[in-house]
């Protein structure tokens, strides 16, 4: 599992850790691992282009430092110093007693530059990018170099993943002693292209709960249900899903698609896309309505597709086992509802729908994922899964992680992807983990199930999102 923390707690644990070491120890750990990550890029360090830029901070300083064992391999490193009169002393007296130069005019290095360092701002920036470092953030990405950020791409605000403003795009980002919140999450995620971590030894000063964490395979596999000896499809766990309508017949059958590969012992299908369903599906149990007649779940879907059956909601709602809401289901939900449950609740909305729930603008949520899943697991006191390039899924209260995960691809924001998503979380669900555990396992094998089969870089289907289900669940399993 990836785990970020909270500037503020790395900051604690820093300063912990620096107060037990020599002065600039900390420093010569992140540039020695940066310096390492750095000639891993190049083809070879001696006779490499280096262009360091360089802000105020000690960001700058780890930029400076490495560049300085760059140069000390042999390449040639020109800084551009972004704030002359605050750089880093000492990191900027080593780069130049190792043969480094301050660059006269920025652009004309960066123009040949082989591998470009980021050290503008690591965990101390606010604010995006300043106006005299755009162009040279530019420059550094239209140039032909290899782009790494330290720490940070510079730009992004470290806690949230908000970008105000502009930041720099990376292709590596060198991060030091745990990830943070950012690396994690979009839209600052997508700027730091692949994540490297350097221990630079924190970790024991550092919470053990973090603020977000990311799931890998092995991570999700012991989450998966496995069937032992003495299941039957009842103790498996039954699924309800009650979604689909007249207009919108194809939303129930792929939420029963999701819900077959999603380790349940049975789907139950409730309302007037049965026939339909059936057609596709002959395993599902299938009734007309209302749920609450429908006969015994482990969990409920509800809304995929729904149309305006409010009474469905309000049925499903009443029930005493999980409920994942979905949706049609989230403009139908009655928050007091919600609210009043004691059987926990997953609502999945993508970021139009939160926007909805929350009253605030589309463009809002898309900036802040975080405090947006946030504040609306905290406003419904349920677990939600917010959709995305990055899923996050977060529960009430704090001190609990969120998780984040990206194992998705954009090609998975096709019509109907959605409802496979919630057939697949509510039939985890159904076999008894928590609701975030259910919604996290869900997000990763759909994000991988698409991915496979997107393997070919052709658009996808949401049916052949399910069908790739048990692909990724082996692969999830057995990634070897
Ligand atoms: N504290 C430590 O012991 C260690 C810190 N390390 C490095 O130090 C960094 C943190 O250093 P600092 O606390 O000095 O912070 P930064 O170097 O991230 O930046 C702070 C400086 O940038 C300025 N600034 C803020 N926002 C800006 C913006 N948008 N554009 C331009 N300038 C802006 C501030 O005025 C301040 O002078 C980490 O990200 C990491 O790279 C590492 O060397 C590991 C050890
Ligand atoms: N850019 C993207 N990158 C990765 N995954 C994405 C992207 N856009 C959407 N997705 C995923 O695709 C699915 C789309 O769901 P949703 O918006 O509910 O679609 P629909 O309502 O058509 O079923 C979600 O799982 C979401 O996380
Ligand atoms: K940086």
């Amino acid at each position: 599992m990836r785990t970020a923390h909270r500037v503020e707690k790395v900051r604690t644990a820093e300063a912990e850790l620096m107060a037990r070491l020599p002065d600039g120890a900390l420093m010569q750990r992140a540039a020695a691992g940066l310096a390492a990550a750095c000639a891993d890029l190049l083809p070879r360090v001696y006779g490499s282009r280096v262009v360091l830029l360089v802000g105020s901070g000690a960001n700058g300083g780890d930029a400076l430092w490495a560049g300085a064992r760059l140069a000390r391999r042999g390449a040639g490193v020109h800084a551009v110093l972004l704030a002359p009169d605050r750089v880093h002393t000492a990191g900027l007296a080593a780069l130049t007693g190792a043969g480094g130069r301050v660059a006269d005019d920025p652009f004309d290095v960066l123009a040949t530059a082989d591998l470009v360092l980021d050290g503008i701002t690591g965990i101390g920036g606010t604010g995006g990018l300043r106006p005299d470092a755009v162009p040279v953030a530019r420059a550094a990405r239209g140039s032909d170099a290899v782009v790494v950020a330290v720490d940070l791409p510079s730009g992004v605000e470290a806690d949230s993943g908000e970008v105000r403003g502009e930041a720099l795009r990376a292709d590596l980002t060198v991060t030091f002693g745990t990830h943070k919140p950012a690396l994690l999450i979009d839209p600052a995620r997508t700027c730091a292209g692949t994540v490297r971590l350097v221990d630079i030894g924190i970790g024991p000063y550092l919470p053990s709960v973090p603020e977000v964490e990311a799931l890998h395979h092995a991570d999700v596999a012991r989450l998966l249900p496995r069937p032992t000896a003495g299941s039957d499809k009842y103790r498996r766990g039954v699924v309800g899903i009650a979604a689909g309508s007249a207009r919108y017949p194809g939303a129930a059958v792929l939420a029963v698609a999701g819900a077959l590969r999603g380790g349940a012992g049975a789907v139950r299908y409730v309302g007037p896309a049965a026939d339909a369903v059936i057609a596709r599906f002959p395993e599902t149990l299938v009734h007309a309505g209302p749920p609450a007649k429908a006969g015994r779940v482990q969990a409920w879907v509800v809304g995929p597709g729904l149309g305006e059956d409010a009474d469905a909601v309000r049925d499903v709602l009443a029930s005493d086992v999980p409920v994942l809401v979905d949706a049609d289901g989230l403009r139908l939900l009655d928050p007091d509802a919600v609210r009043a449950r004691s059987a926990p609740t997953l609502l999945t909305p993508h970021a139009g729908e939160a926007a909805a729930l929350l009253g605030r603008a589309r463009t809002e949520v898309e900036a802040a994922r975080l405090a947006s899943v946030r504040a609306l697991a905290d406003r419904f006191g349920a677990t939600v899964l917010l959709k995305g390039s990055t899923t996050l899924v977060a529960d009430p209260g704090t001190g609990v992680p969120v998780r984040a995960d990206a194992m998705g691809t954009p090609w998975l924001a096709t019509a109907g992807s959605g409802d496979v998503l919630s057939g697949l979380a509510g039939s985890l669900l159904a076999s008894g983990p928590a609701a975030r555990d259910a919604a996290s396992a869900a997000a990763h094998l759909h994000g991988l199930a698409g991915r496979l089969a997107a393997a070919r870089g052709v658009p996808i289907t949401a049916q052949e999102i399910a069908d790739a289900l048990p692909a990724a669940w082996r692969g999830v399993r057995d990634p070897g």
